[in-house]
């Protein structure tokens, strides 16, 4: 499930989207983001929010592990930044948690608005403590080994979800998307005109129902065999 090819790699260094764009992104739904672009990439559902009702949206600090190890996600603590999203891939493993309450605990206090984990996590409560919504597949008491390898600041990917270091990651009550720090501009413009278009839709329903504002019939007329 772990494809990552570069262990033992520890980057300090990331490029971060420029703040305005984490902003404006912030303010857009999941939902709208995910239809704006193919480039748009969404995490599989079964990473769920367990901890907090805080939507966010910051750049992500990477981190590989070798699945159930705690060494690299650990040592990403001291490199986060205030604004960040740390994502964990952690291959999927549920059966050892990855991080707890002394990880949140340390990176809310260095700033970090998220965390995401491909894999699981546990001390919901001293998380929600530590004031950090986190993201993952499960919560589970025991953990495994500090061995290692890992690596941090590398390409990862979240079960397909390829991510890069400093990609913005926004989340909200439906789940989380991860948008290209390149195309960060181009996926706002196009998720602005989505919002706008869902809009026009919700007031064409009220006018003339939801198969007139959207065509429906005619779909159903194009689609159906015969
Ligand atoms: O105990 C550990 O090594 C890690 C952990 O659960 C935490 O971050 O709270």
């Amino acid at each position: 499930m772990n494809r990552n090819q570069q262990p033992w790699i520890l980057n300090a260094e990331i490029t971060r989207p420029d703040r305005h764009l984490v902003d404006a992104l912030g303010e857009i739904e999941t939902g709208n983001l995910a239809d704006a672009s193919p480039l748009v990439q969404v995490f599989p559902s079964a990473i769920r929010r367990l901890v907090g009702d805080r939507d966010f949206c910051g750049p992500a600090l990477t981190v590989w592990t070798n699945p159930g190890d705690l060494l690299y996600p650990l040592r990403s603590a001291d490199l986060v930044e205030a604004g960040d999203v740390v994502v964990i891939d952690g291959g999927g493993w549920t059966e050892a948690a990855l991080i707890g309450e002394i990880y949140a605990g340390v990176v809310a206090a260095r700033g970090a608005v998220g965390i995401v984990v491909d894999g699981a996590i546990r001390d919901l409560a001293g998380i929600a403590e530590a004031g950090i919504p986190a993201y993952a597949r499960c919560a589970i008491p025991g953990k495994q080994t500090l061995a290692g390898p890992g690596s941090i600041n590398t390409a990862i990917d979240c079960s397909g979800v390829r991510i890069e270091p400093g990609d913005l990651i926004r989340a909200d009550e439906t789940g989380v998307v991860v948008i290209p720090r390149k195309a960060a501009a181009e996926v706002l413009a196009a998720a602005r005109k989505v919002a706008e278009a869902e809009a026009g839709w919700i007031a064409a329903a009220r006018e003339q129902g939801l198969s007139g504002a959207l065509g429906l019939d005619a779909v159903i007329e194009a689609n159906r065999p015969g």
